[in-house]
């Protein structure tokens, strides 16, 4: 079959086409190790539900070139630019992206759809310790240990639990970061996502935080374009209804805050035991020393109207001073 891209998406030329059965399905994503791992594990899916070959096309982008502040590139949208552009013109079919790094405060491009979020991972943050080092809990981290994260969202809420630890900017890609934590040289420890560790299947075990995890923490978005019914049918068997409830919760309370990339914001749903939805949020000052929380419950398909309840909740607590106090 041969789809058309729809006008106005993007100042591109209407050229994909793809022999949907039999053909080959390019899926794009960031050059980065653990991008690559992620996207083949979902091409591998793929090709065992269509018979369709599907081939891995790193991007690399902005955010992976850049190696300061993300701040300075106007945020996390910095590793999505290059990719949906790549989908766009149709250099790529489909493209998978951590939906942690989706930004909330601006819309994706019209053309787009995630037509699947794949079955949420685990959503734990875990503080990791230098393999040589004695000490292997944060209960044994000294007043004044150097703590390295890049998260303004992990960085507040370990200044709740331990105000006294220092926290320093660190980002990079996982293996370079435990890299550096082992060198034993700069940080006494470094807070990574559990998620990340096992899909790169690197066996360290670090402490699992008590800290509310980011919105779209662990789940897997999978990009199509609108205009191409067979791709979004097949990807659509990757969806999982329940992530996808939860996802429609976080990201509407996302959304609904219009905090910026570097917004201190945490937000987790979950399917509880009597089948309600339930969205837990708080958003903070940088430091943690205030911060405003809700906690609400909504019929399972009424995500939705959970997370505009909850973003309301935090807005009349005081969300948008604490948000707007905060540089971008
Ligand atoms: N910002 C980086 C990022 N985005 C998504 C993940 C992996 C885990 C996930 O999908 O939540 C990570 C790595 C990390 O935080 O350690």
């Amino acid at each position: 079959m041969t789809a058309l891209l729809p006008a106005g998406a993007g100042a591109v030329e209407p050229v994909f086409s793809w022999s949907g059965g039999g053909g080959v399905l390019r899926l794009g994503t960031r050059t980065s190790p653990l991008a690559m791992v992620q996207a083949r594990g979902v091409a591998a899916r793929l090709e065992e539900l269509a018979s369709v070959r599907v081939e891995v096309i790193g991007i690399q982008t902005a955010g992976d070139r850049h190696r300061g502040h993300l701040g300075e590139l106007g945020g996390k949208g910095a590793f999505m630019r290059e990719i949906d552009r790549a989908l766009l013109t149709g250099r790529v079919d489909v493209a998978v992206h951590c939906l942690k790094d989706v930004p909330g405060d601006v819309p994706r491009p019209d053309g787009l759809v995630f037509a699947a979020y794949v079955e949420r991972d685990d959503t734990a943050d875990v503080m990791l310790f230098p393999m040589a080092s004695k000490v292997q809990c944060m209960a044994g981290l000294a007043p004044g240990a150097l703590v390295g994260t890049s998260a303004v969202r992990r960085r507040a809420q370990l200044g709740k639990i331990r105000p006294d630890l220092r926290v320093e900017y660190l980002r990079g890609n996982v293996n370079s970061r435990l890299g550096r934590l082992d060198a034993g040289e700069e940080f006494d420890a470094i807070v990574l996502a559990r998620a990340s560790l096992e899909r790169l299947g690197i066996d360290r075990a670090g402490e699992a935080l008590d800290i509310i995890p980011a919105v779209g923490a662990g789940v897997l978005a999978v990009d199509c374009r609108r205009v191409d019914p067979d791709i979004v049918e097949l990807v659509r068997l990757l969806d999982d209804g329940d992530t996808r409830r939860c996802v429609s919760a976080e990201r509407t309370m996302l959304h609904g805050l219009q905090g910026h990339c570097n917004s201190p914001i945490a937000g987790h749903a979950r399917l509880e035991r009597d089948g309600q939805l339930s969205l837990r949020a708080m958003v903070f000052t940088r430091d943690g020393s205030e911060f405003v929380h809700s906690h609400e419950w909504s019929p399972p398909d009424k995500g939705e109207d959970l997370g505009a309840y909850v973003a309301g909740d935090l807005l009349r607590k005081g969300a948008r001073d604490l948000i707007g106090g905060i540089p971008h």
